[in-house]
């Protein structure tokens, strides 16, 4: 698929990550508490509203492997073709775009997860993004599939239930080209690398990482992301609780294209905002030339070879 590499041109913006608690087995009463809290969020901190929310992986539903075929939702979204809400089947994404347009504010809508219109056999774990509008503008269904096994510390099988997704995914708002990732597609480098190719400055992963690789690797593999492509790089997590079977890390997390982490939540339910500075963005490229010093003689760009969709509202000013 071609690449496009022509980027739009970054403007600062307000990114809020919603790291959500309160996942209860009742998908009517977790519908309600995201829209409170996308509310909460976009009355922002102090006088600035942001720009774009963002909710965590599997925010509608448990996060288990069982759970995936009761909670899944159909919602039939071909990229290019506009959506057509009325006659959506999924009352997560009607929530979703409801929210967007009454705050007229970006919304990456977590994940959920979603059946195949064409096929029911098939299950996703589907990351959803409203314009101001409500539109829905792409859909990015997780590439690599959570299926680890530490003996004694944590085994999870999403390929027992989920088929993974086959295309790299990003859309452009009138501030930045945004790559999208679900959780554990943050471990492969190639797909952030993808997305910084082809123009995109910030890229956001809902998540939900584990109490034994948390610790370990998520602001590691946040910063690791974003120097690698001298990009913004964020994680949204749900808020840890107890109580469920599958404990969240949480410390959802936004990180600057030199390394440094702008904020960070703890791990209960909490709103986080960061202001991206683009000053930040082309110094760092400015300084450290990687950009422009690859050495294609050498090894293969692998991301002229990526399928990649990009989402748009619209016609976006460069
Ligand atoms: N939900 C996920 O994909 C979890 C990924 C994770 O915990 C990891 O360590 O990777």
């Amino acid at each position: 698929m071609a690449v496009n590499t022509v980027p739009l041109s970054l403007k600062p913006f307000r990114i809020a990550l919603v790291q959500l608690g309160q996942v209860t087995p009742d998908k009517s009463k977790n519908l309600n508490h995201a829209r409170e809290m996308i509310m909460k969020a976009a009355a922002g901190e102090g006088a600035t509203k942001p720009d774009l929310i963002v909710l965590p992986e599997c925010f509608n539903s448990p996060y288990g492997v069982m759970h995936f075929p009761v909670y899944a939702e159909t919602i039939g979204f071909t990229s290019g073709v506009p959506y057509d809400m009325e006659s959506s089947e999924s009352e997560s994404v009607k929530m979703l775009s409801g929210a967007a347009r009454e705050t007229e504010i970006w919304l990456v809508g977590g994940s959920i997860p979603e059946r195949d219109k064409s096929d029911s056999s098939k299950l996703y774990n589907t990351c959803t993004v409203y314009s101001p509008k409500g539109e829905l503008v792409v859909i990015h269904r997780k590439v690599h599939l959570f299926d680890m096994d530490i003996p004694g510390k944590i085994t999870f099988k999403e390929s027992e239930t989920l088929t993974g997704g086959s295309a790299m995914n990003m859309f452009d708002t009138p501030f930045a080209r945004i790559g999208l990732g679900i959780c554990y597609d943050v471990r492969f480098p190639e797909l952030a690398m993808i997305a910084a190719r082809n123009g995109c400055q910030v890229i956001i992963y809902p998540a939900a990482f584990n109490m034994i690789t948390g610790p370990l690797h998520w602001e590691m593999l946040h910063r690791a992301r974003a120097v690698d492509n001298q990009v913004f790089m964020s994680m949204c997590s749900p808020a840890r609780d107890n109580a469920t079977g599958y404990q969240a890390y949480g410390h959802s997390m936004v990180v600057d294209p030199m390394g440094t982490v702008l904020t960070q939540a703890g791990h209960l339910e909490e709103i986080v905002y960061a202001d991206i500075d683009p000053a930040i963005f082309h110094s760092a490229r400015a300084g450290i030339p990687v950009t422009t010093q690859r050495r294609f003689d050498v090894y293969p760009d692998v991301s002229r070879e990526a399928r990649v969709v990009i989402g748009s509202a619209g016609k976006v000013p460069n």
